[in-house]
């Protein structure tokens, strides 16, 4: 019997792939990548990061053991630790001002990502709320590793690169994998399938989050007031 990982990972290698070769991602390592495009992508991420430490904390509410409650804990409060340095660095960066940032809305596939998100770390089990947060570790890693060996010229770019390429990170990851490995040993076939469903589904959304950001996704101007 493989670990669950080898499982999951079989069901979003495809997804994984086409991450990697999304224009927004390879504009990164050749530094291609328009900078209004970088731009949307981090003030959206302002608005995921807060609701996706909110997700860990609710995972970490649920945890079976005392590890995986402080991992979880431990993380919430890590993603906004993150959010604040990574973001005031890059705001600081593209001359934002404050009132610019807060005055950014929260977009559809955001907003689509981190509802999606919130109702199942709210109403799953610690295994569906650890499988919905897990492609956002998951990927990253992935991505920040096979970023990592090429570099960017951008040094904008190249500093995104080296804070999920770096091991730290690898290590954390590595921790949530043995939680997916020893869940799977004793979930039933409906659960399973369940917490497929949602590593599919968020993985999918990482895929767009990129993607949104390379078609300046916006709500309708013709709807607004
Ligand atoms: C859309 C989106 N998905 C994933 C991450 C990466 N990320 C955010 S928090 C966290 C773990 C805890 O710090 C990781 C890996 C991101 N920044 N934005």
């Amino acid at each position: 019997m493989s670990r669950y990982r080898d499982q999951l990972w079989n069901e979003i290698e495809h997804i994984y792939a086409a991450i990697l070769e999304h224009p927004f991602v390879t504009g990164l390592t050749d530094g291609s990548l328009p900078a209004p495009v970088f731009q949307h992508y981090v003030l959206q991420d302002a608005h995921y990061l807060r609701d996706y430490a909110r997700a860990l904390a609710i995972t970490g509410a649920k945890g079976d053991d005392e590890d995986a409650i402080v991992l979880f804990s431990a993380d919430a409060a890590g993603a906004i630790t993150v959010e604040r340095s990574l973001h005031a660095g890059f705001v600081a960066d593209f001359g934002l001002s404050p009132e610019q940032v807060a005055a950014t809305p929260v977009l559809p596939t955001t907003l689509a990502y981190t509802s999606y998100l919130l109702r199942t770390a709210h109403q799953g089990s610690f295994a569906e709320a650890v499988a919905v947060v897990l492609p956002c570790y998951w990927i990253y890693a992935r991505v920040g590793e096979a970023l990592l060996a090429e570099g960017s010229p951008e040094p904008l770019f190249q500093r995104w690169i080296a804070t999920y390429g770096g091991e730290e990170f690898q290590l954390t990851v590595e921790r949530v994998l043995r939680i997916v490995d020893r869940l799977g040993e004793r979930l039933s076939d409906s659960e399973r399938a369940r917490c497929t469903e949602h590593v599919v589904t968020t993985s999918t959304y990482e895929w767009l989050f990129w993607d949104a950001a390379w078609r300046q996704e916006s709500w309708p101007a013709e709807l607004a007031r």
